[in-house]
């Protein structure tokens, strides 16, 4: 299905919405619940979905009244905090538990704001039962795009990406021949500028400090590196159906226009806004309506300079990398995505260098013989297979 499709059917919505969040402890889940308390009326949080932060999980289940909680650890089995569950609050565990709330009777909306690969057991199962999905996840869409974008019914696969919000908004009304190609944003992250020698000294601290976004650690890293943009410009390939390299990349220090499309007549349309992710989350969540602001509003007199560059693919490789993966397609993305998360994470703990990520990548996707796109199994096996091979490759390079 082509996202375009959802312009012309549009949506009707069950009110209030039924909610299950995904991630709910995270950068993205929290802000989720933010815009849900907002409105209230209009949104009920039936469900939230955590990996390890069980006592958050009860909390928010007490204060929205869930019907569901699933801890996706399931060595949290018998975790004492479960215990201050209402009783009318059906808990489960792992994968399962995950598949089961993203397809539930009584969920309309699900928000797929897990972290890494692990995201796409929401994401697959909530499109088969045909949920509208907010889209957080833009790992499992790099990886199983070919997989998921066919299940994707018109007007109910919403990107929450901020790139991807404006990239949606900006396409709403519009015909996919006439876009002539899409300018991606890109803050540059903390590194912006340096060059190879500075970046093989930067810390796993100093990555942290994104210069305009508060946001998980994985994903703040990816900034970093461009690994994030990476994905981005494949997640633009699937959501939008168009080629990677109809996805330009645009530094943008400033993080206000949040992307742009270039149509065929010239013409070029782009959403700005503050950066401030509840915007696009509640956008995804109202969708096709717009409600009352959750942040403050900008005045655009008062707007610094904005500025607009190119980014250095020779310095930041992960992009680059990503890019071809895109291209070579089939499981490649698989291959590269693994590769990145524990690189990703080994560079967060301190085990490798800030270019290792980069080096890991590029090392697995060597290894890596792209076929089409298959199931959920041939891609579970992939991301292991390439997990191993990233591990393998860190342990023998830096000791
Ligand atoms: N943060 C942002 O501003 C943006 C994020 N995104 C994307 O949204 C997604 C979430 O990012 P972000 O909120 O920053 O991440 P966080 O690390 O802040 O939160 C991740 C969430 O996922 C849960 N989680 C982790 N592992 C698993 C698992 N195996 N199974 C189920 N749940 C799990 C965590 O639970 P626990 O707390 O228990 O570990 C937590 O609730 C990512 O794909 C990211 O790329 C996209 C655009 C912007
Ligand atoms: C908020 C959001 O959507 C992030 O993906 C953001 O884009 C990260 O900033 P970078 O542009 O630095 O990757
Ligand atoms: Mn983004």
């Amino acid at each position: 299905m082509s996202i375009f499709e959802g312009f012309k059917s549009g949506v009707t919505r069950h009110e209030p919405q039924r909610v299950a969040v995904l991630g709910a402890s995270g950068s993205i889940g929290t802000q989720t619940l933010d815009v849900c308390r907002r409105h209230a009326d209009r949104l009920s949080v039936v469900a939230v979905a955590v990996n390890d932060s069980v006592s958050f999980a009860v909390k928010a289940a007490r204060e929205f009244g869930c019907a569901y909680v699933v801890i996706a650890n399931e060595t949290h089995r018998d975790d004492p905090a479960l215990a201050d569950l209402p009783a009318s609050c059906k808990v489960s565990f792992g994968q399962e538990g995950l598949t089961r709330i993203a397809s539930a009777d009584d969920v309309d909306s699900v928000v797929d704001a897990v972290v890494g690969f692990a995201g796409i057991y929401a994401g697959y199962a909530a499109l088969k039962a045909g949920k509208a999905l907010m889209y957080a996840n833009k790992e499992s869409l790099v990886v199983g795009g070919d997989l998921l974008m066919p299940l994707a019914r018109p007007g109910r696969l919403i990107p929450v990406d901020s790139e991807h919000s404006a990239i949606y908004q900006c396409l709403v009304g519009e015909h996919r021949s006439d876009v002539h190609r899409i300018w991606l944003t890109c803050s540059g992250g903390p590194f912006f500028g340096m060059g190879r020698e500075e970046l093989s000294h930067v810390t796993a601290a100093m990555a942290l400090k994104h210069p305009t976004w508060a946001m998980g650690a994985k994903i703040t890293i990816d900034s970093a590196t461009l690994m994030n943009k990476g994905l981005e410009v494949l997640e633009a390939h699937h959501l939008f159906d168009v080629p990677v390299d109809m996805v330009n990349v645009l530094v943008h220090p400033q993080s206000m226009v949040h992307s742009m499309v270039e149509f065929e007549d010239g013409v070029v349309k782009a959403q700005l806004g503050p950066s401030d992710m509840r915007i696009p989350i509640q956008y995804a969540l109202s969708y096709p309506e717009r409600w009352e602001t959750p942040a403050p509003r900008v005045d655009y007199c008062e707007v610094p300079d904005f500025t607009f560059g190119r980014a250095d693919e020779d310095a930041f490789g992960c992009l680059r990398l990503a890019k071809e993966a895109g291209r070579d397609g089939g499981t490649m993305p698989c291959a590269m995505n693994a590769a990145n998360e524990v690189a990703n994470l080994a560079f967060r703990q301190g085990r490798c260098g800030f270019l290792d990520v980069e080096a890991t990548v590029a090392h697995v996707m060597g290894k890596t013989d792209a076929v089409p796109v298959e199931s959920l199994p041939q891609l579970e096996e992939v991301d292991a297979r390439s997990r191993e091979l990233a591990a393998s490759y860190l342990d023998g390079t830096c000791r």
